[in-house]
Order: structure tokens, then C-alpha cells, then sequence
């Protein structure tokens, strides 16, 4: 190498970065640049969690792939879980081995989450109370601030060093794991890994087996038949939360349709609980329960609910809660052969407590600042819009204006998230006054250095994100549905924060007055805003 020259190695997803770093440099340096993609560094260089995150961002889909996916018409099928069963082989477990995580797993296209975590918080209070179970695991999807949420014991996030351990001890395995015969290098190439959602729910049953999990709650990540989630062949028992239209592409247009996959986590031998659904959904349940001979209860609300404090006092949450009681007491039955449900008999005290003190953050969540009131809740969906804007105009008890920041990415569809929402809030004022200031951003985290590292995001057309295309669309149909809202558009989340906080310098008089914030839409989005609003704080 010649004086003054230097050569770089960079991993290629910090190219960007390090390259504009590089810039600044005094002009008489001479640089190589050896551009390796991440994909085979992982293993070999840091260990650390960030290094982690970004070997697992390697493994998204990228936008472009997903594009021409959609346009061949690939959907997920049965050979999702036969890979996935591979997978778990070359990680060193069998089938039989996640039999000792008594899993209760939960599918829904809302309230899967919130269901998940009533049932953590129930079985944390008999942890308190009876030391059983002796560990607790939860494994949900997506992360709101960091992606280690995902994947928590004794209801805590596992710590960056564990991550980090975990995560390449399966990235190690897979990498050097012998592949079994010709057909299987056919399905699983020597050293594939899973992508991104499939490699952390393979990686959660390394993590929960290794640390002696004896109930691991599981939050189906898209649908239920195909997804990783259901190599589990002996649940405890199966949740199906409240079903109704998303993912339209992977799981089809029809809330039948949809009722299928999900309904393919249900497993002959484990009893099965839902509750009350539209009536062709609860038809699709009940026949494929009764094709498997699965048993497969309809609950109504829960009685003994009544006097107990769940939040948000919401009939939606209620179901959540009532589908996540009749879980725990089934995931109680097993392992304490003590414990024994009484339906006559009030809810025992660690239900109780369980339900009260749940925290599943990002969910209708409310946040002071100052003059600021940040309604906060990732929702998603055209109905669950709908309950987040009548839980925001329930939650207004004081004068002052109404904000709203909004975001979803990549999906067309989400234009029409946009009338329920503002009629809503509209409806809902004596005057008719809907938001008066409506913002739209994107999902980049900071202004100036873009994506928190845990959101980095390929699963988008980029194109669409630089030029906002997606939030000008939004900001059109918002005018047309209210010619009198200020309605503006920017760049990334903390922008949207900062534009929202500005009004509580410029538009507060009375002292009573607060700016009413509701940030909704996208889980990302919600995430994004947790993150700026706490800073380190965050998780
Ligand atoms: N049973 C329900 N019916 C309708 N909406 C719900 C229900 N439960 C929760 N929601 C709404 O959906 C939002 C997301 O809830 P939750 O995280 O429990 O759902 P999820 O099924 O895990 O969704 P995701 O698709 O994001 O994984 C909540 O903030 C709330 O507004
Ligand atoms: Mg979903
Ligand atoms: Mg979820």
C-alpha cells in the first residue's frame, strides 16, 4: 500500500454513512473501498447487539423482491414450515424439544398483542405468588422500540448482551449445521438463514429453551397455518383474537379467507378458544376446529370481568382480556396440576392484578408535556382506527386543539384508513370541530440522521419515501374530507413531534388548555415518536 493510503473496509448496509464521513477528509488521502456485503461479515466481526440488528436487517425482504413476488402471485405455503422445521434441526432442536415451552399461541388480525400480554402479566402474578411457572416467555411482533422486545422472559425485553449471544449462536449454526441429504439442500441451501421474522422466531426457541421457559406465550406473526410460529405441534392451548381484514396480499380479501390461515393454529389434542366474531368468520373457525377435531370454545365477554379495571374501558378489550384469562387458566391447569379454574367463584386475586397492571406499550397510551398531551396508539387498520379515534375523543377533558400525526407506509390501501378517523373526531365535538392540525410524515426516525438502527426499514420503495408519496396522497384526501383542517406534510417523525410542540408555544392562552396530540396509523410510527419523546429513556 502506498504512504497516505488507506484502505476501508465497510460493511455494505453503513455505506452511506461511512462514505460521507469519509468525504470530509483532508483531499490528499487515497482510499480503497472493499465493499463486503454484511451477509458474510455478520459471523466473523463484532458480536455486539448493534452488530446484530444489522445482520438481521440484512435479512428483510427487500422492497424489489417483495414487488416482483406479488406480481408472480407467490404466496406463503405449507413449505414455509417444512424449511422452518429444517431450520430448528440445524439449530441442534426437534419438534418434541418445544414441547417443554407449553406454548400458548395467539393469532388474530388485532388484539393478538394486547391478548398476549394480558395473558404474561397473569401467569407474572402466579411467578409472584406459587413460583409457577418457573420462567416466563413472550414472543411478539413488531417491536415498538427496539427489536430485543420481541423476544422477553419474566415479561422483560432479554438484555442486548443476551441478543446479541443468542443471535449469533444461531447465526454460527446455521452457518456450519450439515445439511441433511439432496432434497433438503434443495428446500434449505448449506448456511440459508430465515428471513428477518422467521430468524427471530427461530432464534426465541434457542433463547427460551436455553434459559428453561416453562410457558412461552406466542404472537403469531402473519396469519397463522404458514407462519413461523406454527411448527409448535402440541400448544397448550390456541387464542384466536378478533379477525377482520389485513394483510389482504399474503392471506386473501375476505375475512373468511383470512379466518383460514388463522385458524390453522388450532391442534388436534390442545383446546382452542376464540370469541365472538362476524358470523362467516366464526363459520370457518368452527369448521376447520371440527375438521381437526379440535375443541373450540366461543367466549363471551368474561362476568367475572365486571369491577375489574381494564384498560382502555373498551369492548374490544374486554375480548383481549377475556380470550387471554381462558388461556392462562388452561397454561395454568398444565403445569400446576393444583391450580383449578372456578367460573362461579370471582377471578382470583394474580388474574386480577395481571389484567390491572398490564403494560403493552404504544396501545392507547397517553403521555404529559408540558402543554402537550400525547395520545398515542398503533393502530393499523381500518376498524382499529376506528376504536383509536373513539378512544382519543373519550380521553378529551380539556380545552384546547386537536392534532393529529398519521403514517402508513406501503400499502395503498391505507388511504381509506383516513374518513373513519376524522369523521370520528368530528362527530364527536358538539361543534363538529375535527382536527384542526393534521401532519403527515414518514417512518425515518431523526431529521438529520434518519432510521433508529431497530427500524431500519428495505421493505419499502424507497422512491416512495424520499418524495412522500404516501403522505401527499394522504394530505389531498384529508383536505377533501376537511377543507378546514391545517393540513401539512414532512420528512421524518421527529419533525412531525416538533411541528406538534410548536402549537403548544403558539396556540395555548388559558392555562387549562393543553394541544391534544394523536399519533396513529403505524406501529412504526408510534414507536418512532416513543423513541423521540423518551430519548435513552425509551424501553
Ligand atoms: N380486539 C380488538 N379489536 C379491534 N381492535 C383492537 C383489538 N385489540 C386491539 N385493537 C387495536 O389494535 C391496536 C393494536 O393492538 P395489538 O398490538 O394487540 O394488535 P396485534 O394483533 O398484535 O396487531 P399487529 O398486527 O400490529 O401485530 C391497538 O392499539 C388497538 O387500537
Ligand atoms: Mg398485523
Ligand atoms: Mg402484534
Amino acid at each position: 500500500m502506498r504512504h497516505g493510503q488507506v484502505q476501508v473496509k465497510l460493511l455494505l448496509s453503513n455505506t452511506l454513512t461511512t462514505l460521507s464521513r469519509i468525504h470530509h477528509r483532508p483531499q490528499h488521502l487515497h482510499l480503497t473501498l472493499t465493499l463486503i456485503p454484511t451477509r458474510k461479515m455478520a459471523s466473523k466481526s463484532g458480536r455486539t447487539y448493534a452488530d446484530a440488528i444489522d445482520a438481521l436487517n440484512t435479512l428483510q425482504t427487500p422492497f424489489a423482491v417483495i414487488e416482483a413476488r406479488r406480481k408472480a402471485g407467490i404466496h406463503p405455503n405449507a413449505g414455509a414450515i417444512e424449511k422452518m422445521r429444517i431450520y430448528l434441526s440445524r439449530i441442534g432442536y426437534s419438534s418434541q424439544d418445544l414441547d417443554r415451552l407449553n406454548v400458548v399461541h395467539v393469532a388474530g388480525t388485532k388484539g393478538k398483542g394486547s391478548t398476549c400480554a394480558f395473558v404474561d402479566s397473569i401467569l407474572a402474578q402466579y411467578q409472584k405468588s406459587r413460583n409457577v411457572p418457573r420462567r416466563i416467555g413472550l414472543f411478539t411482533s413488531p417491536h415498538l422500540i427496539a427489536v430485543r422486545e420481541r423476544i422477553r422472559i419474566d415479561s422483560q425485553p432479554i438484555s442486548e448482551e443476551l441478543f446479541a449471544r443468542y443471535f449469533f449462536e444461531v447465526w454460527d449454526r446455521l452457518e456450519t449445521a450439515k445439511v441433511d441429504g439432496e432434497s433438503e439442500a434443495e428446500l434449505v441451501p448449506q448456511g440459508t438463514k430465515p428471513i428477518y421474522a422467521r430468524y427471530l422466531t427461530l432464534m426465541s426457541y434457542h433463547v427460551f429453551l436455553s434459559e428453561g421457559v416453562d410457558v412461552a406465550v406466542y404472537e403469531t406473526g402473519i396469519g397463522g397455518e404458514f407462519d413461523a410460529t406454527n411448527i409448535v405441534e402440541r400448544p397448550v392451548a390456541s387464542g384466536i383474537s378478533t379477525l377482520g381484514i389485513d394483510h389482504v396480499y399474503v392471506l386473501g380479501d375476505t375475512v373468511d379467507k383470512i379466518a383460514w390461515h388463522k385458524a390453522g393454529i388450532m391442534k388436534p389434542g390442545s383446546p382452542a378458544f376464540t370469541i365472538d366474531q362476524v358470523p362467516s368468520a366464526t363459520q370457518v373457525l368452527k369448521d376447520r376446529a371440527a375438521e381437526k377435531g379440535v375443541d373450540l370454545k366461543i367466549l363471551d365477554i368474561d362476568p367475572r370481568l365486571k369491577g375489574v379495571n381494564i384498560r382502555p374501558d373498551a369492548n374490544f378489550q374486554k375480548k383481549n382480556a377475556s380470550l387471554a384469562i381462558a388461556l392462562a387458566e388452561t397454561a395454568l391447569s398444565k403445569v400446576n396440576p393444583s391450580f383449578k379454574p372456578d367460573h362461579e367463584a370471582p377471578l382470583p386475586k394474580e388474574f386480577v392484578d395481571g389484567l390491572e397492571q398490564v403494560v403493552w406499550r404504544g396501545r392507547c397510551e397517553v403521555k404529559e408535556e408540558g402543554k402537550m398531551l400525547w395520545h398515542v396508539d398503533g393502530a393499523h387498520t381500518v376498524d382499529s382506527l376506528k376504536m383509536a379515534a373513539r378512544w382519543f375523543v373519550g380521553e378529551l377533558k380539556r380545552p384546547g386543539p386537536k392534532v393529529l400525526i398519521f403514517n402508513q407506509q406501503g400499502r395503498s390501501e391505507a388511504i381509506d384508513f383516513l374518513d373513519g378517523l376524522c369523521n370520528t373526531v368530528k362527530n364527536a365535538d358538539q361543534n363538529g370541530v375535527g382536527f384542526q392540525h393534521v401532519i403527515f410524515c414518514t417512518n425515518v426516525t431523526y431529521a438529520e440522521t434518519g432510521y433508529k438502527r431497530d427500524f431500519v426499514n428495505h421493505q419499502h420503495d424507497p422512491k416512495e419515501i424520499a418524495n412522500m408519496t404516501m403522505q401527499r396522497a394522504f394530505a389531498e384526501r384529508w383536505s377533501a374530507l376537511d377543507p378546514t383542517a391545517n393540513v401539512s406534510v414532512v420528512p421524518s417523525i421527529e419533525e412531525a413531534i416538533n411541528k406538534a410542540r410548536s402549537l403548544a408555544e403558539t396556540k395555548i392562552k388559558g392555562d387549562d388548555e393543553k394541544v391534544h396530540a394523536l399519533i396513529t396509523g403505524s406501529l412504526h410510527l408510534v414507536g418512532g415518536a416513543l423513541q423521540i419523546l423518551e430519548g435513552a429513556d425509551a424501553l
